[in-house]
């Protein structure tokens, strides 16, 4: 069938075929231009809880990789920040580009990361995540940019479990993994309303952008770079390029949780 992906005929230039929330009034990502985000000194710190045991899995989906992680207790939570109630972890993935001059989905004054990683979780208020995910304040995603720098012994694991996992619909063991350690020194964030950036881009994300990156080396984005969109029976497309452009502000305010 022709799901959506990355390619030019599926790409985020036609998603709103299928999906016309796609020119709704609180898209993601955006491009956050610190001069004009307002300091909320009413905003709390990040409380961030994972559990290790939880992690439960590495999959390929056909448009990243992502981490999936039990969510049927309060062991893996985000709390505190703007947001409030408890909010679950579900899963992680990256967003990353075919060089290391694009690849992020949120900008900073413009500026583009060679790769973004979101930690996606969900409103306990509502029963389920598939429930929390078409309401406006359903989901909360962490996102973390990472820049070119030294390798990051923390992705390595990560990063490991992708010879496994090469095309579309493959899946392997992945346990004991502290997502903390993703994360970097500071938890100084900026937030805003927002939508999922890939289809369903339902608009029930409250994102928390992370103002520090973490560091890939060159080697490590390679290995992001070596898997396929495509399925095993299928002519190899590689992944890369598995982001979607900033989208209009439609007068959103970015809040800033520091200075
Ligand atoms: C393919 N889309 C990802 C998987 N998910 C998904 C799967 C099925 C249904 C659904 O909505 C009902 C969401 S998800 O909610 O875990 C997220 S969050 C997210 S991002 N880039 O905005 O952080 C991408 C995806
Ligand atoms: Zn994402």
């Amino acid at each position: 069938s022709h799901g959506w992906g990355y390619g030019p005929t599926n790409g985020p230039e036609k998603w709103a075929a299928d999906f016309p929330i796609a020119s709704g009034p609180r898209q993601s990502p955006i491009n956050i231009v610190p001069k004009e985000v307002r300091y909320d000194s009413t905003l709390k710190p990040l409380k961030i809880r994972h559990d290790p045991s939880d992690a439960n899995g590495i999959l390929n989906n056909g448009h990243s990789f992502q981490v999936d992680y039990l969510d049927d207790t309060d062991s893996s939570t985000l709390t505190g920040g703007p947001i409030s109630g408890t909010y679950r972890l579900k899963q992680f993935h990256f967003h990353w580009g075919a060089s290391d001059d694009r690849g992020s989905e949120h900008t900073v004054n413009g500026i583009t990361f060679p790769c973004e990683l979101h930690l996606v979780h969900w409103n306990t208020k509502y029963p389920s995540f598939g429930e929390a995910a078409s309401q406006p304040d359903g989901l909360a995603v962490v996102g973390v940019f990472l820049k070119i720098g030294g390798a990051n012994p923390r992705l390595q694991k990560v990063l490991d479990a992708l010879d496994a996992i090469k095309t579309k619909g493959k899946q392997t063991t992945f346990s004991r993994f502290d997502s903390k350690t993703l994360l970097p020194g500071s938890l100084d964030y900026w937030t805003y309303d927002g939508s999922l950036t890939t289809p369903p881009l339902l608009e029930s994300v409250t994102w928390i952008v992370l103002k520090e990156p973490i560091s890939v080396s060159p080697a490590q984005m390679a290995k992001f770079r070596g898997l396929l969109f495509t399925g095993d029976e299928e002519a190899p497309c590689c992944m890369v390029d598995n982001y979607r452009s900033c989208q209009p502000l439609k007068g959103r305010q970015v809040r800033a949780s520091f200075k």
